[in-house]
């Protein structure tokens, strides 16, 4: 019967259009510290972050200084980018894309995995428990991965009522913008006194800027960092990677 071959060719093709192409925890499980960089043009905190603002480019520095997984914002108004930017770095690139996105509603979850996102983010702070559960249903069923990213004690509670694997712990405060890189020792600590689960991939996002603030948070114990404006204002990116200390190959000479 023709029709039920059609049907197994296309049981394998549905299959592969559901696996997770590239894959962050895989990284996270096989680097001492993840590198996520970020592609973001401006930011409601700081204007425009970048004027000559290339993209393409940007991306090939981040690889050529080794980073592991490349982070797109995708909001127009406040961020000046696009969906169209994603999907056109992904056809440039094999590393993990985060979309850097306000996902408040289920369609964006799907809208994230056909433009060809691997990871999303959620933002407990704008969620409550029930939707960030249907958001991570609906990223678990079309095998996306997410960061959930909290910033302080009570969206962190959420979180662990959850079945979330990756945790962004964002040093900035989104209400006033304020840094403050002791948020992730202080909620790494709560983790830790909450729940005797082990299993959790920590980012630290936002506000890293010197190689002694990724010694601090790589002594904390964090398996990832998430760095945008620090690469974005960089001249060399590559470069700034390595002065960072978080390209492959280099930690022992530097530390
Ligand atoms: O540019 P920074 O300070 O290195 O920060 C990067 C990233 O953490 C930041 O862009 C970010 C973290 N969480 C977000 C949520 C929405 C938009 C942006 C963000």
């Amino acid at each position: 019967m023709i029709l039920d071959k059609i049907i197994k060719e296309k049981e394998k093709e549905v299959k592969a259009l559901k696996k997770s192409r590239h894959s962050l925890i895989e990284k996270l499980k096989a680097e001492e510290l993840t590198l996520i960089a970020e592609i973001k043009k401006a930011s409601p905190s700081k204007g425009l972050i970048r004027k000559d603002f290339k993209p393409v480019e940007q991306l090939m520095a981040y690889q050529a200084g080794g980073a592991d997984a490349i982070s797109v914002l995708t909001d127009q108004k406040f961020f000046q980018g696009s969906n169209q930017l994603l999907e056109s770095l992904r056809k440039l690139t094999e590393l993990p894309i985060l979309r850097k996105e306000f996902i408040i509603d289920p369609i964006q979850v799907y809208q994230s995995f056909f433009i060809g996102a691997d990871v999303i983010l959620l933002i407990a702070a704008v969620l409550d428990l029930e939707q960030l559960k249907e958001l991570l249903a609906t990223a678990e069923k079309l095998k996306l991965e997410v960061i959930v990213e909290v910033h302080n004690e009570a969206e962190l509670d959420m979180v662990l009522n959850t079945e979330a694997e990756i945790i962004g712990i964002n040093n900035r405060n989104l209400n006033n913008f304020e840094v403050d890189l002791n948020t992730t020792a202080k909620l790494l600590k709560l983790l830790q006194e909450k729940t005797p689960r082990q299993n959790y991939y920590i980012i630290a996002e936002s506000g890293i800027k010197s190689a002694a603030d990724i010694s601090y948070l790589k002594e904390l114990g964090v398996d990832g960092v998430l760095i945008g404006e620090t690469l974005m204002k960089a001249e060399s990116p590559a470069a700034k990677i390595k002065e960072l200390s978080l390209s492959k190959g280099e930690s022992d000479h530097d530390s």
